[in-house]
């Protein structure tokens, strides 16, 4: 039996399904909020930060597995923030005040858990500050690495418009530095969690690179 004909569709051809599909739909919903959200590229400079210290100290299980789910968190409640604002201005083209209370909410979702992360982190450092006061020589390593390595991510997630260059140098600078910081580090889980941020904003740089070039309809 033949199958019934299927009503035309608004949407455009999708590019593939499955896992790899998703996977890839996922990844360009990081790359997005990342490219067009403000306050999404300020939580991946701390947390490259938050990775620098945690590569630079050495902490106890729980407090690296507590620090990291804080980050991830962040990240989380940004890309859910983003999702929202996205679907109220789907359905609200004009000034509404249940707009603004949607939106208003969800954006404090995120400022309470950006805060809750700075105390966990700030209670964190003060209970380890024998350890920070004795590590000096990590701490002018980290300092030396770090910084370099922080101004490079934040190269890649400017949204101004710049030469192609800048990218590839801020990318392979960063990339060095991150190879150099690695073989120290007190974490090798703080540093792959700064070396995927790095990953995450060349990405980015790439992404907002293609669509200057190709703008939205
Ligand atoms: N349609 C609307 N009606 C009423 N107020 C709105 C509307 N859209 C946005 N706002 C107000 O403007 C604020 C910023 O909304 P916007 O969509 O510009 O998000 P944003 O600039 O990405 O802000 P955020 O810092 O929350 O990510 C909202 O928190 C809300 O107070």
């Amino acid at each position: 039996m033949n199958a019934p004909p299927r009503p035309p569709s608004s949407f455009p051809p999708r590019h593939g399904s499955g896992l790899l599909a998703s996977f890839g739909h996922a990844w360009a919903g990081l790359i997005h909020t990342v490219i067009y959200q403000r306050n999404m590229r300020v939580h991946l400079i701390a947390a490259v930060l938050v990775g620098l210290v945690g590569s630079g100290i050495p902490l106890g299980l729980a407090e690296k597995v507590t620090l990291i789910f804080c980050v991830l968190l962040i990240f989380f409640a940004e890309i859910l923030n983003s999702a929202l604002e996205h679907l109220v201005d789907l359905a609200v083209q004009q000034f509404d005040e249940k707009a603004r209370l949607a939106k208003d909410a969800a954006a404090a979702g995120v400022l309470v858990l950006a805060l809750g992360t700075v105390v966990i982190f700030a209670a964190i450092l003060v209970h380890n500050w024998d350890t920070v006061r004795t590590s000096t020589d990590a701490i002018i390593r980290q300092v030396a690495l770090g910084l370099p390595l922080t101004a490079c991510i934040l190269v890649l997630v400017l949204p101004q418009r710049r030469p192609a260059w800048v990218d590839v140098a801020a990318f392979t600078a960063g990339g060095v530095l991150m190879a150099l910081q690695a073989t120290q580090t007190a974490s090798s889980v703080f540093s792959a969690l700064t070396a995927g941020l790095l990953f995450v904003a060349g990405a980015a740089a790439y992404q907002r690179r293609r669509e200057q070039r190709a703008p939205r309809a």
